[in-house]
C-alpha cells in the first residue's frame, strides 16, 4: 500500500514531530501507537539504531494512520535504504550534493536539514523549498529565524535540536515554521519502561 504525501503535507499533519530511536519492531509499534492515540500521527523513525528499517515496514503495515519516515538519513545509500522499508519522508541532520541529487530521484518528501543562509541557497538551488533546521537552539533558534525570513521569507522550516516543553510555541509562532521536531515528547526512559500511557500524554500535550 503506498499513501504519499507532501513535504507541506507531512509538515503540517501535526506541530511536532518526534524524532524517535527504537531497540525493536515490537517497541517501535507500541511507541506508534501511543503517539497516534495522543494525536501525533508523524513519526520519524531515526536510522541510529540497526532495528530501524524494520521498524519503518512495521509502522506502515501495523500503524497506517501514521505518517512514517526515516531520520538520521546521511547517505545516498541511506536514503534508499528507508524508501525501500517504505518510509514516506525522509530526513537529514545535514545536507550533501549527493543527498539533495537522491531526494530528487524518488518521489517521497525530502526535508535536508540546513544550518545557515548559504546552506538554504544551495538547497534552493537543488530545487528545495521546506527545510530541516538543525541543531536549531544553538544556531540561533527562533532569532536565526526571523533572519532568514528577511531574505527567503518563502523558505519554511522543521527547526529542531534544543526544542522541547518550554519553548516549542515559540517556534510555532513563526510563519515560516511549519513544525518543529524534537525527541522531548519520546524520553528514552519512558520508551525503555514501556510507559505509552504517559507518552500518548506527551502527544497529547503537544497536539493541535
Ligand atoms: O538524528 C537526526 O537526524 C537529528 O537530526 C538529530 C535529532 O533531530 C535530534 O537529536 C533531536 O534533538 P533533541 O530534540 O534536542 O533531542
Amino acid at each position: 500500500m503506498t499513501i504519499s504525501y507532501t513535504a507541506e503535507q507531512v509538515m503540517t499533519a501535526t506541530p511536532v514531530v518526534p524524532v524517535i530511536v527504537v531497540d525493536n519492531v515490537e517497541q517501535a509499534v507500541a511507541l506508534g501507537k501511543a503517539l497516534v492515540a495522543g494525536g501525533v500521527p508523524v513519526l520519524e523513525v531515526t536510522l541510529r539504531t540497526p532495528a530501524a528499517l524494520a521498524a519503518i515496514t512495521a509502522l506502515r503495515k501495523e500503524v497506517p494512520e501514521a505518517i512514517v519516515g526515516a531520520g538520521t538519513v546521511c547517505s545516498r545509500a541511506q536514503y534508499i535504504q528507508a524508501i525501500e522499508a517504505g518510509s514516506q519522508f525522509i530526513i537529514s541532520p545535514g545536507m550533501t550534493p549527493d543527498l539533495l541529487t537522491v531526494g530528487k530521484e524518488y518521489d517521497v518528501p525530502y526535508l535536508p536539514a540546513v544550518a545557515t543562509i548559504s546552506d538554504i541557497l544551495l538547497g534552493i538551488e537543488h530545487g528545495y523549498d521546506r527545510f530541516k533546521f538543525f541543531p536549531a537552539e544553538i544556531n540561533g533558534g527562533v532569532k536565526a529565524l526571523k533572519a532568514f525570513a528577511g531574505p527567503l521569507p518563502q523558505i519554511k522550516f522543521c527547526p529542531t535540536g534544543g526544542i522541547g516543553a518550554d519553548n516549542f510555541r515559540e517556534y510555532l509562532a513563526l510563519p515560516n515554521v511549519l513544525c518543529v521536531g524534537g525527541s522531548w515528547i519520546v524520553p528514552a526512559d519512558l520508551v525503555r519502561d514501556e510507559k505509552w500511557a504517559e507518552i500518548t500524554e506527551l502527544a497529547k500535550s503537544v497536539a493541535r
